[in-house]
């Protein structure tokens, strides 16, 4: 039983609608007003939140579908702003988020934390996360119990499970009681252990046809789209065009309905191996670096914070009553002094200021 099929749906110009020069977010108009530099309020239409159908629609008229990874609300908020269509909770958040091994040591109540934190800031993508390790395969049962926690409690509104046909039988349950599924076959770094490592997968011709044979398999249970990762891009290109469904592409070429990507290793603030299928859009790293080293700069030469722009006042006259009141109305300030005093921050090393100063 094919639960969503391109074939029903019908076929609305709904990609015009989307693109626009803008992405104005339904839930956050207030901070953002729409308004051009004209004062005139623009005639764009508000955005539809992306469904199922919308995607199908983009399979159909060749407009390649963009899927991020986000593991917080801020990035959230991003994908959300810019018209990412789908926000993917991967569990690669335990590796690039949480600093474990590997996505094997993510539990369901880990991703539901993150889930939620997403689901508060990406009101247009559809939110799919992945379903952690071990928390679909001891049953069906076992799968649509947590299936049914990620939507009620992650607030997601579809689920993604690693594996082939042996996992058919799962996707068909969990889809029936109204969970979208989508599947990822592949390279499946759930199963990095069993596999020897993170190998690209599908290279002989055995091995593509365990791949489409999977892919197949997953359709015909009732997944709405498939993730496709690390495979030759010849192969992926085949597998879309005998697939109905969507197929999500990583390192997979680009003859995929689209493409996915982890945040982190867009943005350059994963600094683990970088897969071969990387592509590094923005230098992030380097900026928070540049942050950090900044910040620690300007704390230990006294020149952050500034008491008149980045601090507070006393009401007049109030700080000469609380000195007489505490008995210290000769009290004077050093602030200025250490300021222009470099003895005090080189020579104690790593001790703050105001600690030495006190001493
Ligand atoms: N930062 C990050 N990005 C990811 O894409 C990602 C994660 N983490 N964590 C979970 C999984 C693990 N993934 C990985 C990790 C490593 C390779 C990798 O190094 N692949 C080799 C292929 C070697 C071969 O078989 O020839 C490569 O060189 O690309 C691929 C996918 C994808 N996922
Ligand atoms: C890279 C994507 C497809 C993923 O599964 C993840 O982020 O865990």
């Amino acid at each position: 039983m094919r639960l969503y099929s391109p074939a029903d749906r019908p076929t609305l110009k709904l990609r015009a609608l989307r693109l626009g020069p803008t992405f104005p977010s339904r839930r956050w108009m207030s901070v953002r007003p729409m308004v051009l530099q004209t004062g005139v309020l623009p005639t764009l239409p508000s955005r539809k939140k992306m469904t199922i159908q919308h995607l199908y629609q983009m399979r159909q008229t060749g407009t390649p579908i963009t899927m991020l990874t986000a593991y917080d609300f801020p990035t959230a908020r991003a994908l959300d702003s810019h018209g990412v269509d789908i926000a993917l909770v991967g569990d690669s958040l335990a590796q690039v988020c949480l600093g474990l091994p590997s996505t094997t040591r993510l539990t369901l109540d880990e991703m539901l934390h993150h889930t939620r934190a997403v689901a508060r800031g990406a009101a247009y993508p559809l939110l799919v996360a992945d379903m952690p390790f071990g928390s679909y395969h001891a049953s069906p049962e076992d799968a649509i119990r947590s299936a049914v926690r990620m939507v009620q409690d992650g607030h997601v509104e579809a689920v993604k499970l690693e594996g082939g046909p042996e996992i058919a039988s799962t996707v068909r349950r969990i889809s029936q009681v109204g969970v979208p599924v989508m599947a990822h076959v592949g390279l499946m770094p759930q199963r990095h252990a069993a596999l020897s490592g993170y190998r690209v997968q599908g290279r002989d011709a055995a091995g593509a046809r365990a791949v489409l044979d999977g892919a197949l398999a997953l359709q015909d249970a009732g997944a709405f789209s498939i993730v496709l990762e690390a495979i030759p891009h010849r192969l992926a290109e085949y597998v879309t065009a005998r697939l109905s469904i969507p197929t999500i592409g990583i390192g997979a070429g680009p003859g995929t309905s689209g493409q996915v990507l982890v945040w982190d290793d867009v943005m350059t603030r994963w600094h683990g191996k970088k897969a071969k299928f990387v592509r590094r859009f923005a230098d992030v790293g380097h900026e928070e670096a540049r942050g950090v080293q900044n910040y620690i700069a300007a704390v230990r030469d006294g020149s952050f914070p500034n008491s008149e722009t980045e601090g507070y006042e006393m009401a007049g006259g109030e700080w000469e009553t609380f000195l007489e009141q505490v008995g210290d109305s000769g009290w004077q300030s050093t602030v200025r002094e250490r300021e222009v005093d470099d003895d005090v921050s080189s020579s104690e090393g790593m001790t703050p200021p105001r600690l030495a100063q006190a001493i």
